[in-house]
């Protein structure tokens, strides 16, 4: 049995995993000395095999095993004694093995290795026809093999950094008085009022299931349905002509029994006559009533109408979870399907002081900020003036929970992604209003800067405007502030000069926009008016309306792009690599 063995001579142990009875190579590897004190100790491991080679004429296997706890490999050595060499060694083997840790001999770039003494448990593969053989793989050609892409470096390595920044995000929000509320999933409301929602429906499903049923048995005629009629009056007079003869009990019962019978088989033949082919239509439109929830509904674009209503009740909240959008989007910074951070505060409000909160100058040294979804958060608290509610924390998050993680990442994808996370939580933010952002813009125009979508005020600024702000002109995170109205989605607050909204977009170097949020309208008339002035349909926000009429209070909320923050983290460059099953135009796998 292998448990948890003491090693007497350094006092060091190794753990076993609470669930199983092998222990991660996590525990055996990055230990301070690289596992070099488990020298002596029988351990179970189990794991893929990365690189596997025969050597000693086929006398001996090393294996290079990894379990996904870690980015590092355990080497593992099998005796022909042992096993069948040859069916360890392919790459994407499954190996549990049982044996004892040894210091390799000097001059191995191991601390320490895996001498095999029992190979309990053996998942081959023919190499001949595993689909990803090779370990240095292009990111594209991994796309397409979606339910093998977490055995690789990189997408093992995005997966601890995602679950790294999602625990972040719990935590600063859990530590700072924040509730987390599950907001729906399916929704009938357009928060952005974009129309870009995936609608949620049965009927097409259930028009498919009735024409398959109607080949397969043809509907009633008119003549059947009138048959039936007939039977059902048939046996309605037998019941009569019985009563009135005064018959026995028995034989009244017997014939109310068939009388019961004729009118459901009726009922069935009426109701099977009235199927027609085809979705359901009243008016010459979609007849909705007859759709599962008896209306239309979509899945969410945003939680953060719903999430109001919980921070127009218990104040500080947040949600997190999965976004869709519809958009017909194929850059490398758009998904179909992404998870979004959204917390949202009430009495808060744009503070005419924000200018004097930014300007202090707070560096901010804590674990948090390696969370950039607590980054905007901590923004957030800036800029609505909480900022003695600020965390500190001694450490980055993400290098203390993910160091291996991100050191491959910047040795693989991206030098700087260490040097970024550093900079953003060291550096003041820059931040300027929209119309300071179109005259820079306008500026480097005139000094011969070339792009590709014009820029005038009243433009939404493209991610090329984003990105040479951010990268170029300031080279550190910009808040850019006070948008046109006219671009932006009817909740935002109008603010005095009639002409801007109190929104706040948060442009990050290598991502340009990571964070979206505003002050919300809280007045009910401003915001009745601009629904109506958006064309969109009062009905859907009267509940939305409500919270205006009833106990209207100040509050303001922010999106975070969870993966954009994860490309933020790692300098991957394409979004559909940080999400584990991404889906865009065209690409819905598994
Ligand atoms: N919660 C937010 O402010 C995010 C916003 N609804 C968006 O989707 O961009």
């Amino acid at each position: 049995m292998v448990s948890t063995v003491n090693d007497a001579a350094s006092g060091s142990k190794v753990e076993k995993h609470a669930f199983s009875d092998r222990v991660t190579i996590r525990t055996i590897l990055t230990r301070p000395d690289g596992g070099v004190g488990l020298a002596g100790q029988r351990v179970r491991v189990g794991g893929w095999v990365k690189t596997g080679r025969e050597q000693g004429k086929g006398s001996f296997a090393f294996l290079e095993v990894n379990d996904g706890s870690c980015p590092a490999n355990l080497q593992v050595i099998v005796d022909a004694s042992v096993a069948d060499l040859g069916q360890l060694v392919p790459t994407g083997t499954c190996v549990s093995v049982e044996g004892l840790l040894k210091n390799p001999p000097e001059g191995t770039k191991q601390k320490i290795e895996l001498r095999v003494e029992k190979v309990i448990d053996v998942g081959t593969v023919d190499p001949a026809k595993y689909p990803i053989p090779k370990t240095k793989l292009t990111l594209e050609f991994l796309r397409d093999r979606i339910h093998f892409r977490p055995r690789t470096n990189t997408i093992s390595a995005v997966a601890r950094i995602r679950n790294a920044l999602a625990y972040a995000t719990h935590t600063f929000f859990q530590e700072n008085g924040f509730l987390y509320i599950h907001t729906p999933i399916i929704t009938t409301s357009d928060c952005e009022g974009a129309g870009e929602m995936f609608q949620v429906t049965t009927l097409i499903s259930e028009a498919e299931k009735i024409e398959k049923d109607l080949i397969k048995n043809p509907p009633p005629t008119e003549a059947d349905v009138e048959a039936a009629k007939l039977v059902v009056k048939e046996k309605g007079e037998a019941v009569a002509k019985l009563k009135s003869e005064k018959a026995s009990k028995e034989a009244i019962s017997a014939s109310v029994a068939e009388l019961t019978k004729a009118k459901e088989n009726l009922a069935k033949v009426e109701e099977r006559s009235k199927l027609k082919p085809g979705i359901p239509q009243k008016d010459g439109k979609i007849d909705y009533l007859q759709d599962f929830f008896a209306r239309q509904a979509f899945l969410t674009v945003s939680g953060q109408l719903q999430v109001e209503t919980y921070a127009c009740a218990v104040s500080n909240v947040y949600t997190f979870g999965p976004t869709f959008r519809a958009e017909n989007s194929h850059t490398s910074r758009h998904l179909a399907e992404f998870w979004m951070v959204e917390p949202e505060i009430a009495f808060a409000d744009l503070k005419d002081t924000y200018n004097s909160v930014l300007d202090e100058s707070y560096t901010p040294n804590d674990s948090f900020w390696a969370s950039i979804a607590v980054m905007g958060s901590i923004l957030f608290l800036r800029i609505w003036g909480f900022k003695d509610k600020l965390p500190f924390v001694s450490s980055f998050w993400l290098l203390d929970k993910c160091l291996d993680d991100m050191e491959f990442m910047a040795k693989n994808y991206d030098k700087s992604c260490i040097d970024r996370l550093r900079m953003v939580a060291s550096t003041a933010f820059e931040r300027i209003s929209y119309t300071e952002a179109v005259d820079l813009l306008l500026e480097a125009v005139k000094e011969g800067k070339k792009f590709e979508n014009n820029v005038e005020w009243g433009i939404d600024l493209a991610s090329e405007h984003e990105r040479y702000l951010t990268e170029v002109k300031f080279q550190k995170p910009v808040i850019v502030y006070n948008y046109p109205k006219g671009i932006k989605a009817f909740y935002m607050r109008v603010n005095d000069d009639l002409k801007t909204v109190a929104a706040m977009d948060v442009l990050v170097p290598k991502v340009g926009e990571l964070i979206g949020g505003s002050q919300r309208e809280e007045r009910y008339d401003v915001i009745k008016s601009r629904i109506e002035e958006m064309g969109l349909p009062l009905e859907p926000y009267e509940w939305y309306l409500d919270l205006r009429r009833f106990g209207t209070v100040k509050h303001c909320g922010f999106g975070l792009g969870f993966e954009r923050m994860i490309l933020f983290a790692t300098g991957i460059d394409n979004i559909r690599d940080v999400i584990p099953f991404p889906r865009y135009p065209g690409r819905a796998d598994l």
